[in-house]
């Protein structure tokens, strides 16, 4: 369980002055949950994320992992407790092919099978990325599915994701959707918070939480607060283009 109380992130804003972004926020992330964070741009949610991950410090309040006090703890050791997260613009490395990163996810070297496992979850071939460099000469949408490929590789026992749909193809979005649905279905006592604004992953939600000026100012189901955001509700997984969607998937991980 994560437990966020009553924190506070301040940066300066010139002439001794400072700028509040997260205000006072409290909030608890139980076991075996699929939280969305969303809100209008510039709310705080990736700050939130930071936070969380260590990488960056509160001015004040307190962040709670299983009942330990993370709140100063350095990002490695959030990380070996078991909190993972993956940026919204994520980092290439240079001279590391994508097999080496998911071995170092992983904290071993994977056999070939689970390395094709976890790129068909994001949409990838593994044929086709494995010995890749995480350079510049991949795109960003192909480094963004490889980073959140190493976070399920990782497999912690919360995985923050901020905006995995930025830059995502439609069916590669399709793909992925249907992985954190997995995931999430699986119940297997590992919580998932994604920051997010695409309605088919807000409607997952366990509990979406809507975050304004550093606020928490509303949360709720999707039925709940779904319509109060504009969406309409659908059925899990709907979709207008489901059908053709459907068909190039079926494509994407098995025949590589
Ligand atoms: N270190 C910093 N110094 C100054 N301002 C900052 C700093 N970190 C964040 N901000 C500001 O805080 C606000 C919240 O930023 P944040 O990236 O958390 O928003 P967000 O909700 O994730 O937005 P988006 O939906 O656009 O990704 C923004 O106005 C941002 O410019």
């Amino acid at each position: 369980m994560l437990e966020l109380k009553n924190l506070v992130f301040e940066v300066p804003a010139g002439d001794g002055a400072t700028k509040r972004i997260i205000d006072d926020l409290s909030l608890t992330i139980g076991d075996d949950r699929f939280t969305v964070i969303t809100g209008p741009n510039g709310g705080g949610k990736s700050t939130l994320a930071k936070l969380i991950m260590g990488i960056e410090q509160p001015t004040s309040g307190q962040i709670l992992f299983n009942g330990e006090d993370v709140t100063h703890m350095p990002i490695t050791a959030r990380a070996r407790l078991g909190i993972g997260y993956g940026f919204q613009q994520p980092a290439r490395f240079k001279g590391m092919k994508v097999k080496k990163l998911l071995d170092i996810a992983a904290g071993r070297k994977l056999p070939m099978l689970a390395c094709n496992e976890y790129l068909s979850k994001v949409g990838l071939c593994s044929a086709s990325y494995l010995t890749r460099e995480v350079d510049k000469s991949l795109s960003g949408g192909e480094v963004k599915r490889i980073e959140i490929a190493t976070i399920l590789a990782r497999d912690p026992k919360l995985a923050i994701y901020d905006e995995p749909e930025a830059g995502i193809d439609l069916w590669s979005f399709d793909r992925l959707t249907e992985t954190f649905r997995d995931i999430h279905a699986a119940r297997d006592g590992r919580s998932i918070v994604i920051i997010s604004h695409q309605e088919r992953i807000i409607q997952l939600a366990d509990e979406i939480v809507l975050l304004r000026d550093g606020r928490v100012v509303d949360t709720g189901t999707p039925d709940e607060l779904m319509p109060q955001l504009g969406f309409r509700l659908t059925s899990p997984g709907g979709c207008p283009l489901s059908s053709p969607t459907e068909l190039h998937l079926t494509e994407i991980p098995t025949t590589c």
